[in-house]
């Protein structure tokens, strides 16, 4: 019998599936961290096919493929599972402990093992994470079915913003019904948070209580993150992670009156079959979160082709000025919550981590904030650069520096669940 000694962290996003697998015991490597990554795997096109596959073992060249059989988050799990023994040779019965990232996790702040009781209660909570939570109970019921030896831990991206003070976490309602049915903002995106927050405390080498940061992570969903002394104190997301910035196929924030006139039709339930689970989600709901956003406005979910076009075409032009308008208002009121002492401004995500021309363009104008300036150089070359962070400012900055972090939320998965007590 081989050594059980493997960890798999599964990231559900809402139209991506990334998939990491790593080794527990150390044999060199980065010192740093209690993992060492083997492969990793990324299906991504879930919701608009064909899918694109890819499965790369350390060290090795990646295989690409597009799949036309993948529709769903689960059959792309299935077919990661037969790559796993067919291209990898690796058995599954090794693996010790999976680890699962759920978008919504309620009341729940801490990750947990993933018995019945957990399992529904990541499935009450579908409706307020509708193109999240439902992705991920698929893969869930398929681990405890296909490597039921191992343990199922549920690691929640809301968890991060417990910290947030309640006077901005409340919404202005009635309080009596905002307690009774948890209507408040939550935050998500958190494992990313939390691996930025180390990530950069690494960099700096300022211990990670100590720092005040705006992160932003943008990716198909798109967040802001206001960090003090270590800590969320506030994120554009909310309730659900539909509001604040704009995404691929999310509206981001609107005035709430806006669903009443968007359709005659927009209050009835929604009866979408696509849905991977029964969601008790509006008409409006199901419209802002899955027929807007990029899509809509530019008729594609790619932010590097609506960056490439944005010259020449009036769509894309709003699409991206968009969205450096709605990433600035978050900017702006981080920078006045945190009293202008700023260690850093932070650009993570897909978008944030691929396009310069966005980090130039937000650079630019916080400026007049007292940022550093955008390096043009380093600002250019972040892709070709190595490492976890990357300062694109001007060199000799203290505070007030610009950075991307390629974040990674598999990875901290697996430290949390090396380091803890599963
Ligand atoms: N070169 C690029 N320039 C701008 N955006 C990019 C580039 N490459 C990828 N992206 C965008 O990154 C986004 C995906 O980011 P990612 O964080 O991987 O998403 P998710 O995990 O939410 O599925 C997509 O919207 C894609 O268009
Ligand atoms: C919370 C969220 O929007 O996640 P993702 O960006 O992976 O869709
Ligand atoms: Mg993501």
């Amino acid at each position: 019998m081989s050594t059980k000694n493997l960890v798999l962290s599964v990231n559900a996003g809402s139209s991506s599936l990334k998939i990491s697998l790593y080794g527990t015991q150390h044999s060199g490597g980065d010192e740093l961290e209690p993992v060492q990554l083997i492969l990793t795997s990324s299906i991504s096109n879930i919701s608009a096919p064909p899918a694109k596959f890819s499965f790369k073992v350390s060290g090795g060249t990646s295989k690409d493929e597009q799949l036309s059989s993948v529709h769903d988050h689960a059959s792309a799990f299935a077919h990661f599972i037969d790559c796993l023994g067919r291209e990898a040779d690796i058995d599954r019965a090794r693996i010790t402990h999976t680890c699962h990232r759920v978008v919504h996790g309620g009341d729940y702040t801490d990750p947990v093992l993933i018995n019945d009781e957990a399992y529904k209660h990541i499935e009450r909570l579908s409706d307020l994470a509708p193109l999240h939570n439902g992705s991920s109970l698929p893969v869930i019921k398929t681990c405890l079915s296909q490597i039921p030896d191992a343990k199922s831990i549920a690691f929640f991206d809301s968890a991060f913003h417990r910290s947030i003070p309640a006077h901005i976490s409340s919404y202005a309602i009635d309080q009596k019904i905002a307690k009774q049915r948890g209507l408040k903002k939550y935050g998500f995106h958190g494992l990313s948070y939390s691996f930025i927050l180390r990530s950069v405390s690494r960099f700096l080498q300022k211990p990670a209580e100590s720092l005040n940061l705006i992160v932003l992570h943008l990716g198909s969903g798109a967040s802001a993150c206001c960090i003090q002394h270590g800590q969320s104190l506030d994120t554009s997301m909310g309730l659900t992670p539909l509001t604040g910035l704009p995404g691929a196929t999310r509206s981001g924030a609107v005035d709430p009156s806006l669903i009443f006139h968007y359709t005659n039709k927009a209050g009835r339930m929604s009866h979408d079959k696509g849905s991977a689970v029964q969601l008790h989600v509006t008409q409006a709901e199901h419209i802002l979160n899955t027929q807007a956003g990029w899509n809509a406005l530019a008729g594609t979910t790619d932010f590097a082709a609506i960056t490439a076009q944005r010259k020449d075409d009036d769509a894309a032009r709003l699409a991206f000025e968009m969205f450096a308008d709605r990433i600035l208002n978050y900017v702006g009121s981080y920078h006045l919550k945190l009293g202008g002492a700023v260690d850093a401004l932070v650009f993570s995500g897909g978008i944030g981590e691929r396009s310069k021309e966005l980090r130039a363009l937000i650079g630019e104008r916080v400026g007049c904030l007292g940022y550093t300036q955008v390096d043009e150089e380093r600002n250019g070359a972040v892709d070709g650069t190595d490492g976890v962070v990357v300062d694109i400012g001007a060199a000799g900055a203290l505070t007030k520096r610009l950075l991307v972090c390629r974040t990674d939320e598999q990875l901290e998965m697996a430290r949390q669940c090396t380091l803890g007590s599963f």
